[in-house]
């Protein structure tokens, strides 16, 4: 399967802080990857580097086969990026910055910018900085779509969108990656939208990755486990037990292994469990049980 991104043993510190070391990971060709995270994980440093933007400590990015640091100008035109829902250049009108783009990319596709204007209901002679922030970011994905990338990445791409046009956005993604050859690399906190979307999931955790592995797996396998134990007992601790907290007087814990198995690994130091249950999770939810509330 080809590798649209590859990034081999990113180091990367600002000042003295470590964000993550020999952090690895590929994406293939076709697949919607969401990279989630807490606050201050590392995600927005992740898309600067696969951007250019900032050169990491040490290690390698390749974007479409080429070393992140020497892109070719074909290769970048096959690129499309979205930085927190930024789009620049708000000086211009809708159809003054549809026309300044339309000159770098040889497959620019005008019809599906203004579709998506047409029903965003902006006028062509609006000037953008006269727009709403969900405005601006409408137009920042307009614009994209029109680009007709093979690798889009896009950090916070639902940043002040309403829940319509987040929708609207989900189902354009969807349609853009259905055909097999384009490739999402793509972050947002809005979860619920990121279950309708991505094929794999990556989530950091403060200076690591903490899993990469595909949606599905996720929301088959990964369960929250109530149940309740004697007065004074505490569970026992296991890595494959995740997160495990009283919460209103009642444990929980989370786990990608089936519900005899917790049983065992949480009565292993003779604790005794009673009314042990399984509960299936929403993305959301199951984020939560993989990096913990706070
Ligand atoms: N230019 C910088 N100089 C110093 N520290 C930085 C710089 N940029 C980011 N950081 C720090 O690095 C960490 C990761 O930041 P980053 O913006 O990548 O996180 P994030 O996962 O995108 O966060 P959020 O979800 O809040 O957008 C944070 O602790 C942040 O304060």
């Amino acid at each position: 399967m080809e590798k649209v991104i590859k990034c081999k043993n990113i180091t990367h510190y600002y000042g003295e802080k470590l964000i993550y070391e020999n952090l690895n990971f590929e994406v293939e060709k076709g697949k919607v990857l969401g990279l989630l995270g807490k606050n201050g994980t590392g995600k927005t440093t992740i898309i600067n580097i696969l951007n250019g933007y900032l050169k990491p400590c040490s290690g390698e990015c390749y974007l479409l086969g080429e070393n992140m640091n020497h892109l070719t100008p074909a290769t970048k035109a096959k690129i499309g990026l979205l930085l927190e829902g930024h789009v620049q250049h708000t000086y211009f009108t809708i159809e003054q910055i549809e026309k300044y783009y339309r000159a770098f990319f040889p497959n620019w596709k005008r019809d599906a910018f203004y579709g998506l204007m047409e029903k965003l209901k902006v006028v062509p002679h609006q000037k953008i900085n006269h727009m709403s922030c969900g405005q601006r970011s409408q137009v920042a994905l307009g614009l994209l779509f029109a680009q007709d990338p093979e690798l889009l990445i896009l950090d916070d791409f639902s940043m002040g969108l309403d829940p319509g046009y987040r929708r609207l956005f989900v189902e354009y993604l969807r349609d853009f990656a259905a055909g097999g050859d384009k490739t999402i690399f793509l972050t947002s906190h809005i979860i619920q939208d990121m279950e309708l979307l991505i094929d794999d999931c990556m989530i950091l955790d403060y200076g690591r990755l903490l899993i990469h592995k595909p949606t599905r797996e996720i929301m088959e396998n990964f369960h929250r486990f109530r149940f309740s134990l004697n007065e004074g007992q505490v569970p026992t601790e296991h890595e494959k037990l995740w997160n495990t907290e009283k919460n209103n007087g009642q444990w929980i814990t989370y786990s990608f292994e089936p519900l005899e198995t917790v049983r065992q690994l949480l009565e292993s130091k003779g604790v005794q469990v009673a009314d042990l249950k399984e509960e299936t999770l929403s993305l959301e939810d199951a984020f939560i049980g993989l990096t913990g509330k706070y």
